[in-house]
């Protein structure tokens, strides 16, 4: 008889996009086929275990208990009302602190594989509603703007109104998005703590033009006004001194033809958005000799991912 096992696919996420602090994100995914982002393993057993493997485990903290993965495990019991006894796998993909949504692939990718397991007990709103709120526990404040692409795919656009968490956006399908992790890290929570609780009312003004302005040019297919509308007045300023060379970095793929480029979440991640696969692949070469640190340091050659967490595997 064959136990009873099934992997879930998280991929990584790029909060903010610029335009959107805390409202907008995408998922996105190597189109070399390369899995870039967390795979969770749910498999029937008599007690509770988590173990945990990948290339970046050794950044996870020692301690299971402390492991997101542990906690949305126990929310979710919480929520079915028993003790659920599983064995989990979490296979750490994504390095920790690099603004690709790593907490939240974990969030995403455990929820998910428990609820296919147990056969959907709940449904889209109640999933969401638990992921935010586990990456509220490690972000210092509940934003969905990884966890709802990681989970929904595309482009996401958070609303929280009228009992709708969030929706998607359409997206400009021939672009490439170039994501580059310099190999160092930035906590979402200092990060997040560095930035004014006031701003000056014309940069309410210009983060309204640009945020609507963008959602209005993806409506009505209008690519360059979209990514010249790709501006962010509410954390680059305060941010990108924590990310190498950002000012340098910038200019030099704007020399390249770079349509737009900024932080990935709260960073050090920078995305650029690039025409053309030929552009994206010398930009990912420039950014390779210019932005990356260390040998942790990778960068991939993306396209939004319009399916977030799915199956992989099932027994
Ligand atoms: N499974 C897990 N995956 C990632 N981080 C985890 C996990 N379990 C616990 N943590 C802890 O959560 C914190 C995550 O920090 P942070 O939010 O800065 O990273 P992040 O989710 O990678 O950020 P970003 O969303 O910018 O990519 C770290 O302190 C880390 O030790
Ligand atoms: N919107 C959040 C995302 C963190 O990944 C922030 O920028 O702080």
């Amino acid at each position: 008889m064959t136990t009873k096992q099934i992997t879930v696919y998280a991929p990584a996420s790029m909060a903010n996009v610029s335009v959107g602090f805390d409202i907008l994100g995408a998922a996105v995914s190597p189109i070399d086929g390369q899995h870039l982002g967390d795979c969770i393993t749910v498999k029937a057993a008599d007690t509770f275990s988590l173990k945990s493997e990948g290339h970046f485990v050794k950044k996870l903290p020692r301690n299971p208990k402390y492991n997101i993965v542990y906690q949305c495990w126990e929310r979710f019991c919480q929520a079915m009302g028993k003790k659920l006894p599983v064995e989990m796998t979490l296979a750490k993909n994504m390095p920790i602190g690099s603004g690709l949504g790593s907490s939240a692939c974990s969030v995403v990718g455990a929820f998910v594989a428990l609820n296919e397991f147990f056969d959907r007990p709940f449904d889209e709103i109640q999933m969401l509603t638990m992921m935010g709120e586990l990456e509220g526990r490690i972000s210092g404040s509940v934003h969905y703007d990884n966890v709802a692409p990681c989970y929904l795919g595309g482009m996401q656009l958070i609303l929280n109104a009228g009992g709708v968490i969030s929706q998607s956006l359409p997206v400009f399908d021939d672009w490439y998005w170039v994501m580059a992790y310099p190999g160092i890290k930035v906590s979402t929570a200092e990060a997040r703590a560095i930035l004014p609780a006031q701003y000056k009312k014309q940069d309410c003004v210009d983060h309204g033009r640009h945020a609507g302005g963008f959602v209005h040019a993806c409506y009505t297919n209008q690519p360059k006004l979209a990514a010249a509308l790709m501006q962010d007045v509410i954390a680059e300023p305060y941010r990108k001194d924590l990310l190498p060379n950002f000012d340098n970095v910038r200019a030099g793929v704007a020399e390249l033809g770079a349509l737009a480029s900024g932080i990935s979440g709260s960073g050090p991640t920078m995305f650029v958005v690039a025409e053309n696969k030929q552009q994206a692949e010398a930009i990912s070469q420039w950014l390779q000799v210019h932005y990356l640190q260390n040998s942790d340091g990778f960068i991939h050659i993306c396209k939004i991912d319009k399916q977030g967490a799915r199956v992989i595997h099932r027994q």
